[in-house]
């Protein structure tokens, strides 16, 4: 599959503060790529440079295969995206769209009417400033999506949105994705926002990429736990480890055990507890999150 965006070692440096620090990252042709990070990450510094509107410091850029910032920059072309443009606050969403497409140099005014059909704003017709925040965040996305690029950058599409305005931005990036066959860059602060639409995921935290990982190997990595709330819990591991040869077991307190082991059965297990004289408070599974992953990768929630 051929490589849309190839980056090698790219560092951006504002001073002595390294906001992107020896990053590589590749996507390819129809990835859906999720960008993760916290506020400050280095995201938007990243996009910034894959969009020529900042330089990098040092390493390298290849856009759809360019091996030079002058093939990268015709390749551009190619590129549609929303970084927190601005939209004119009186002016309704064609007025708006229809000024960026003229910007943008793409023919006809048919497309204007195609991309606000796609994000669902056709008929809307009252000013940009009395949007809702899903509704300003959609018009970003038709702007990218005017003249049909091969790839679409989204820097954090769905930040501040309620859950129904989070569920629209997913469902345009798969129309993009599926009816279009356009790649996608998308960042977020948010782990499993992405995490219904992603196919890969990099993991970004202080600048560094930390991981680049596919939506499969993600989900294989966040584990499972079975929790046990019983009132004797040196027993009920005793009988874990003779009777189900079950070895990685915490007790968190004098009620509950938590087993870190993929057991299917867990009415084998309350059954043979009860026939010991357990009294088996709680017996679940419990899916770690990807959240829970996330914040193991990049040392805890407040990592500064
Ligand atoms: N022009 C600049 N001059 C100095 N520092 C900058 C500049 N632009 C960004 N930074 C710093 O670089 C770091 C990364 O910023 P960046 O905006 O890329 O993060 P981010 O992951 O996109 O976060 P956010 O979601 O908050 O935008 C931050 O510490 C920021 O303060």
């Amino acid at each position: 599959m051929e490589n849309i965006i190839k980056i090698n070692g790219l560092t951006k440096k504002f001073g002595n503060f390294e906001a992107v620090s020896n990053v590589n990252i590749e996507v390819k042709e129809k990835d859906i790529y999720g960008l993760i990070g916290k506020n400050g990450a280095g995201k938007t510094t990243l996009l910034r440079m894959i969009m020529g509107l900042s330089s990098p410091t040092s390493g390298n850029i290849s856009l759809f295969g360019g091996k030079n910032e002058k093939e990268n920059a015709i390749n551009r072309k190619k590129i549609g995206f929303y970084i927190g443009q601005s939209f004119f606050p009186y002016l309704n969403a064609k007025e708006n769209i229809e000024y960026h497409r003229r910007m943008k140099g793409v023919k006809g005014r048919k497309e204007t009417r195609r991309v606000l059909e796609i994000v669902g704003l056709k008929n809307v017709n009252k000013p940009f400033k009395s949007f809702s925040m899903g509704m300003k965040q959609r018009l970003g996305l038709a702007a990218a999506m005017l003249g049909n690029p091969e790839l679409i950058v989204l820097d954090e599409p769905i930040n501040g949105l309620d859950p129904q305005g989070i569920v629209d931005i997913r469902n345009i990036i798969n129309i993009l994705n599926e009816e279009y066959n356009t790649t996608i860059i998308v960042s977020s602060h948010i782990l499993s926002e992405l995490d219904l639409v992603a196919s890969k995921f990099g993991i970004i935290d202080h600048g560094k990429l930390l991981e680049e990982i596919s939506f499969e190997e993600l989900h294989k990595k966040t584990t499972s736990a079975i929790i046990i709330k019983v009132d004797n819990v040196e027993k009920t591991r005793n009988i874990l480890n003779d009777k189900f040869n079950i070895e990685n077991i915490n007790i968190t307190n004098h009620s509950t055990l938590i087993v870190n082991d993929n057991i299917d059965h867990l009415n084998i297990i309350n059954k043979t507890m009860v026939e010991n004289n357990i009294d088996v408070f709680e017996i679940y599974k419990r899916e770690s999150s990807l959240e829970d992953y996330y914040f193991d990768l990049i040392g805890g929630k407040n990592n500064d």
